[in-house]
């Protein structure tokens, strides 16, 4: 490509918001704060790239393939931060030590993954987010998926479902049924990309009893409400499985708590894409996005690997998935209007500064015009603008 061809291009995968999506989306920002907020959460700011050693510790080594890498001057390799959720765990397990626990954490920022760049997925991308560090038991589970349905309805939309999963279960019959580290590898990876055909190959090449292939075939259909669970529970045997349906059970009553559990079901097919999580994960859908709005789970390990052993559970929600699914969905977003704009006669500069002052500190929003008007000049402006009065200083 020349020169030329490259200057006003913006690299694959990223955006620009224009002023109107940057307002909503700023919107949709400043609500998800406060709901995290009066929730008892408190915002917290890490580096946009972090070394890669660190990202590798908390999620894995598989993690790297998708991370933009490069050095430091001293040959460091350095990554751009491809979720909030290590970052946060290292800055937990260094900074927050003598911390009470649990402590409840929020963000808003943008993150970085190779992706295949198309509306609502992009390379880099923002998300609003908690992390809960120090609660091991439904309660805390409860909690984030609650406040993931919350942030969706603060962000204006109505029409979602939230979708359950476990870990655990899939790793209980995975145990139990005797496959292959390699073989599990794959089972994970059908799942994830919904494979049912690759699945089924997978089965059966292994070693698997017809009972055992069958079950692991179906888990991708194990969804629904709570009959399905317990249906379920009278499939599997082993414990690790019944456990983690017991543990889905007990989430979904506090759920009910919450009044939320409308917007709520199961899916046991349910493996996230990060290798971190231990437990309940999560993913939110709304009608004409093929992919999650929001997506989260319990991740005990992770906070082990920087040093201080302590259960946590998290989810994380796309800005720009929401700001898509809003617009698909016609449902617009309430921006602050545009108040006031002044426009002035040759000489009258000093006294509309004066005016746009003193109704700026009114709370107001104002446009003060550079350079002088006619009064119907300055009125086609505000016109233009959108803005709702004028305010003419004239002779
Ligand atoms: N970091 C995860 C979401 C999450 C937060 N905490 C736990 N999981 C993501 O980007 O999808």
């Amino acid at each position: 490509m020349k020169q030329n061809d490259m200057v006003l291009k913006i690299p694959y995968g990223t955006r620009d918001f224009l002023p109107q999506e940057a307002k909503r989306k700023r919107m949709i920002e400043n609500a998800i704060a406060g709901l995290f907020t009066r929730w008892g959460y408190d915002e917290v700011v890490t580096p946009t790239f972090e070394y890669a050693e660190t990202l590798v510790a908390g999620a894995g080594n598989d993690i790297l393939q998708d991370m933009f890498k490069f050095f430091d001057k001293s040959n460091q390799i350095l990554v751009l931060r491809p979720d909030m959720t290590t970052p946060i765990a290292r800055v937990a397990a260094t900074r927050l030590k003598e911390d009470v626990l649990p402590v409840k954490l929020f963000y808003l920022t943008n993150v970085f993954r190779y992706e295949q760049a198309q509306a609502g997925r992009q390379c880099e991308f923002y998300q609003a987010g908690v992390e809960l560090l120090g609660g091991a038991d439904a309660a805390a589970d409860a909690e984030v998926v609650a406040l993931a349905v919350e942030s969706m309805l603060e962000a204006g939309l109505q029409n979602f479902q939230i979708s359950l999963g476990q870990v655990r279960f899939i790793n209980g019959i995975m145990e139990e049924s005797g496959l292959s580290a390699g073989e599990r590898q794959l089972v994970k990876h059908f799942m994830v990309s919904r494979d049912l055909v690759g699945l089924g190959e997978v089965l059966q090449k292994s070693a698997l009893d017809a009972a055992a292939q069958e079950l692991l075939q179906n888990i991708p259909l194990f969804y629904g409400k709570e009959d399905m669970l317990n249906r379920v529970y009278g499939l599997v045997r082993n414990e690790t499985s019944r456990q983690a349906l017991t543990n889905l059970s007990s989430i979904y009553q506090l759920l009910t708590a919450y009044g939320v559990e409308k917007y709520v079901n199961f899916d046991l097919g349910i493996i996230r894409d990060f290798d971190y999580y231990t437990g309940m994960v999560f993913e939110g859908y709304t009608p004409g996005l093929g992919f999650p709005l929001c997506g989260g789970g319990r991740y005990d390990k992770m906070l082990a690997s920087f040093g201080v052993d302590c259960p946590a559970t998290g989810f994380a929600l796309g800005i720009e998935r929401v700001l898509l699914a809003l617009e698909r969905q016609g449902i617009s977003v309430a921006c602050e209007p545009k108040d006031i704009y002044i426009g002035w006669l040759a000489g009258k500069l000093p006294q509309a500064i004066g005016e746009a002052g003193r109704l700026r500190r009114q709370g107001r929003t104002v446009e003060l015009a550079l350079s002088p008007q006619t009064e119907a000049e300055a009125e086609a402006e505000r016109c233009q603008k959108g803005y709702g009065t004028l305010l003419y200083i004239g002779g």
